[in-house]
């Protein structure tokens, strides 16, 4: 087998990322190759976003996106941007329609270097998230972590943003909850067929909120775009905050702003590191010879 998918290594404000360009080819990135790379500390990732032909007419690209344990995800909004930025760098173009399981997202680069993605219309309907049987409120979901009697963590707020979301309202404790250990437990909740990405926020303001997140098939991580749009959506619609917050996660800030036409806008920016080439099946890499400048 070959080394003979380039690929660029991004992050969105430190959500790892790898961009893999498999356009002119049928193959895609195996399970055991994306559990391969991320074993390895120089191509360690959280999401890979595997670019593939066209599938639909006037769009750019056909995106996959898996997480580091080689599962599928529907959504990934850090990743979603530094793909922009990928095809920027080719094509100098602003503006772009790309095809994820979540629908045809519209993602544009803004003047000044940020980039701002359409994540589309949230979800919250329990056979949408979604649930393993219907619960009375999904704003208030009969779930909690810790000890019995005493939990860390309760009561979550639901919502698919593509991928499903599962947001911890806190008043204080978002920098020192044991997240890796409850994050864990709760992506396994039998609530989630399909498990759960995890979050802890905090209001701290009408527009702003501070948040960690536990992503599923991953761990923690520095940012988690769908889960701040989660997160701000679910903010808004429990009457915590405005449509409009910046969302301040590890590594740095995100605004979302959840449109009145139900539209989830996200900007934020992405990062290049440097450029590669991998075997789709294998996971071997190789960096490219000529270090390309951040
Ligand atoms: N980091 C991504 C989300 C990945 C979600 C993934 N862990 C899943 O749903 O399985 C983001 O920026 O939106």
């Amino acid at each position: 087998m070959a080394l003979d998918v380039p690929f660029s290594r991004m992050n969105g404000l430190g959500n790892e990322i790898l961009v893999a360009d498999l356009r002119g080819r049928s193959d895609r990135i195996t399970p055991a190759a994306a559990v391969a790379l991320a074993g390895k500390a120089e191509t360690h990732f959280d999401q890979i976003m595997a670019i593939h032909d066209p599938r639909t007419t006037g769009t750019d690209a056909d995106i996959v996106i898996l997480n580091a344990d080689g599962s599928e995800a529907g959504a990934c909004g850090n990743g979603t941007r530094c793909v922009v930025l990928y095809l920027g760098r080719q094509t100098g173009a602003q503006e772009y329609l790309l095809q994820t399981r979540r629908g045809i997202l519209e993602a544009r680069a803004l003047p000044g270097g940020l980039i701002s993605v359409d994540m589309g219309v949230p979800l919250f309907d329990w056979q949408d998230i979604p649930l393993a049987h219907a619960i009375d409120d999904t704003n208030d979901a009969p779930v909690d972590s810790g000890p019995e009697g005493a939990p860390v963590l309760s009561r979550p707020a639901l919502a698919s943003m593509g991928n499903p979301h599962a947001v911890f309202f806190i008043d204080r404790g978002v920098q020192t909850v044991d997240l890796a250990r409850h994050g864990a437990e709760v992506e396994h909740h039998p609530l989630f067929p399909d498990r759960v990405n995890v979050s802890i926020a905090q209001v701290t303001g009408p527009t702003a909120l501070t948040m960690r997140t536990f992503e599923r098939g991953v761990g923690l991580t520095q940012a988690c775009g769908s889960a701040a749009c989660a997160a701000a959506v679910l903010a808004a619609r429990t009457g915590r905050a405005g449509r409009r917050l910046t969302v301040t996660v590890p590594g740095g800030d995100l605004i979302v702003e959840w449109r009145d036409d139900g539209h989830v806008m996200m900007t934020g920016p992405a990062e290049l590191e440097w450029d590669g080439f991998l075997d789709p099946v294998t996971g071997d890499h190789r960096r490219a010879a000529q270090e390309s400048a951040a």
